[in-house]
């Protein structure tokens, strides 16, 4: 699998480059490029053993390195001369980067660093292709001079012989062993012992060792997480784009199944005319689009703080931060989600090999994992939310996709009822700000009583974390309602798609609505005839989407290569695509499988004999 990976991850790279030069010729930026990521993606089912090296490796020598590191090591690695990963989590760390137990010792009479993993947990533990297809690797490591630690440092290290691919002397590594899914990256562990690199391996765009040892501090260190949040924001956009694989199979297939009739005496219908069904997998159609205009709104934003970091501008960094990692995890959260409720809206044939649903599922779960542990990326978002309060409580302004906080925060009560899609997102924000006041009472509490700011996160993490959570839906909601309802290029669009965008935006807030009632009630108080009116509401727009459920999951533009599923297939043989695939399995090669003789037989043979014995 991991041979057939790289050759794929290979021909993906060589696609990746041209998409490069064509969408965005000679430039840095990868994003333009990834719109082929689908493909790229479905090439490797097991998972890109390149991504990282794509994604990460080269990134973080173009933004972390001075201009001359990226001649000696970032333009090689941009043509694919050599292939890298992003070793930064350990075997015993990776949410707590403070924590990191691998260490770089400066030599001031080599002008080198010394790099050592010193314990079997300070070993390098998962970093995707450094098993076995990386001959290079970003390093990260506490940097010491005179065994006094100055924080975090990257590191270019050589691996592997770029001839032999032997590993190096002092270099100890290998593959991490089988996952659930995305077997095909060989994710690796990495050893090092008094492996020595020269004092210029050190990435020191942003913070620098001179060589006489003086070190010269990043003036933002946050700037060296920044590989970490492009990741993020890719992991919004390729996991909306799974989710929107999986929705488009699961309508297809809900299209093609009939089962049980509706009425007595009428033929089986359409599973999709079930309105149960319905609910199951329109809402994900919609997700997935929602998701999709959020990640590319990020992307934007990214590129732009990107830039203004080039030039030495920090400014932007708190607020992008912020927003990648509520993207990162409100998408990987809910597409997860999502792509185990559609599998299970395909009944049995969803769980088949054949359908593809468990494989999309494989790729998508482990986002809510890496690139920070969504739990935990909820914290940092809750620590945010309390010092955006902080500054509401002083009458400053906040961050523009903030600034829902402050308007909501000068309401005295929630305005007249009316249901409207304004109300309705409104509800939703201010649900978010009284969600946000009371971890805040709870936080500054624990402030004022003395506890740390870690300790007051800790015992004040489960309403951080729903702070966090109702500031995700907030955004992505407010986004999604902008891009419909106020878009500059709305009167382009026909009145008849402009109709279908306005019912998959009615269908999202009520389902927003819905999923958060309880959040809501506590702090607006609606009539049980407000939300009855919302529950036909639902069921109208449903009604509404459902003529239209394959037309939207057919824009989303995914060919057979891509869905690889039976069940999804455009030309909607289903059963003889489930057929073709069962006749394929090993056992049927055969019509007696060799394990009859060996140990069925004998076995029966067994109870038969003991059987006639108990009734001698
Ligand atoms: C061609 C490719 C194929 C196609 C694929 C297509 C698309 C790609 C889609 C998906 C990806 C595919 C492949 C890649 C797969 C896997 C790669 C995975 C890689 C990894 O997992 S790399 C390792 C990731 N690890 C982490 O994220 C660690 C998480 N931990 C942390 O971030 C930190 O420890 C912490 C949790 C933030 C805590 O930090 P701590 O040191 O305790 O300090 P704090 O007080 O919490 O923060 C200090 C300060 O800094 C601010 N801050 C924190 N983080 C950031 C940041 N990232 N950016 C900016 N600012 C940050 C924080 O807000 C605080 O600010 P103050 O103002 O309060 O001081
Ligand atoms: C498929 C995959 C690919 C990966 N690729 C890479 C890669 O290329 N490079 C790389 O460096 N790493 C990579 N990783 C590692 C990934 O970044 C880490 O797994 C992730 O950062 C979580 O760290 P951990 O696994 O050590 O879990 P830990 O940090 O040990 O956390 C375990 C659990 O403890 C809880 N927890 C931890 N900290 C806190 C906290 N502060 N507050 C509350 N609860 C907390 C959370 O529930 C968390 O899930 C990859 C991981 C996977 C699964």
């Amino acid at each position: 699998m991991a041979s057939m990976s790289v050759k794929h991850a290979i021909a993906a790279a060589k696609k990746l480059r041209s998409l490069q030069e064509r969408f965005n010729p000679g430039g840095s930026d990868i994003y333009p490029a990834l719109m082929g990521d689908e493909a790229i993606t479905a090439l490797i089912p097991s998972g890109n053993p390149l991504s990282v090296h794509i994604l990460m490796f080269t990134r973080a020598l173009r933004e972390q390195g001075t201009d001359e590191q990226y001649e000696k090591f970032g333009r090689r690695a941009d043509n694919n001369e050599i292939i890298g990963t992003f070793a930064q989590t350990e075997l015993g760390h990776g949410t707590y980067l403070r924590g990191l137990e691998a260490r770089a010792d400066y030599d001031r009479g080599t002008e080198e660093f010394v790099l050592n993993t010193p314990k079997l947990s300070s070993y390098k533990w998962w970093p995707g292709g450094l098993g076995q297809t990386c001959n290079y690797c970003i390093f990260v490591a506490q940097l010491y001079i005179d065994n006094e630690a100055k924080g975090m440092a990257m590191f270019v290290v050589q691996i592997r012989d770029e001839e032999t691919h032997m590993p190096l002397p002092g270099v100890h590594v290998g593959e991490i062993g089988k996952k659930m899914g995305l077997n095909g990256v060989n994710n690796g562990f990495l050893g090092l012992k008094d492996y020595r690199v020269p004092r210029l391996n050190m990435l020191m765009r942003h913070q620098q060792v001179l060589p006489d040892g003086r070190f010269v501090k990043s003036p933002v260190s946050q700037v060296s997480y920044f590989p970490m949040v492009f990741v993020r924001c890719m992991v919004a956009r390729q996991n909306s784009n799974y989710l929107a694989q999986a929705a488009t199979i699961a309508t297809r297939y809900s299209v093609i199944r009939r089962q049980s009739p509706i009425e007595e005496g009428q033929p089986e219908p359409k599973i999709l005319e079930h309105l149960t069904q319905q609910m199951k997998v329109i809402p994900e159609i919609v997700t997935a689009v929602v998701y999709r205009l959020a990640a590319a709104n990020l992307q934007n934003m990214y590129n732009e703080t990107a830039e203004a970091v080039y030039r030495k501008d920090f400014s932007r960094l708190p607020e992008l931060h912020a927003l990648a990692c509520i993207l990162k995890v409100a998408t990987s959260y809910d597409s997860t989600y999502g792509i185990e409720r559609l599998r299970q809206a395909c009944g049995g044939h969803g769980y088949l090999t054949a359908g593809n649903l468990g494989n999309i599922f494989a790729m998508a779960a482990p986002a809510c994992t890496y690139e920070g542990e969504n739990s935990v990326l909820y914290l940092q978002v809750g620590k945010i939310l309390m010092k955006n309060w902080s500054q509401v409580l002083a009458g400053r302004e906040l961050m523009p996709s903030m600034a829902y906080i402050s308007e909501c925060s000068k309401m005295t009560s929630f305005p007249q009822w009316t249901g409207s899609w304004e109300c309705l997102l409104k509800a939703i924000q201010y649900a978010c700000v009284g969600s946000i006041r009371l971890a805040f009472q709870s936080y500054n509490a624990r402030v004022q009583s003395a506890q740390s700011q870690t300790a007051a996160v800790n015992y004040s993490g489960l309403e951080l974390t729903k702070a966090a959570e109702l500031h995700g839906r907030s955004y992505v909601a407010g986004n999604f309602y902008q891009q419909i309802v106020n878009s500059p290029n709305k009167h382009q669009r026909s009145p008849q798609f402009q109709k279908v965008l306005e019912n998959m935006l009615e269908l999202h807030l009520i389902q927003i609505f819905f999923r958060h009632l309880g959040d809501i009630l506590r702090f607006i108080r609606i009539t049980e005839d407000e939300i009855s009116a919302l529950q036909r509401r639902l069921e109208e727009v449903l009604k509404e989407l459902r003529p239209d459920a394959v037309a939207i999951t057919d824009a989303f533009d995914f060919n057979d290569k891509i869905l690889s599923s039976a069940l999804g297939c455009y030309d909607g043989n289903v059963y003889e695509r489930l057929f073709e695939a069962a006749l394929k399995h090993p056992l049927n090669r055969k019509s007696v499988p060799d394990f009859f003789e060996a140990h069925l037989k004998p076995f029966m043979k067994e109870n038969a004999d003991n059987a006639k014995k108990s009734k001698l």
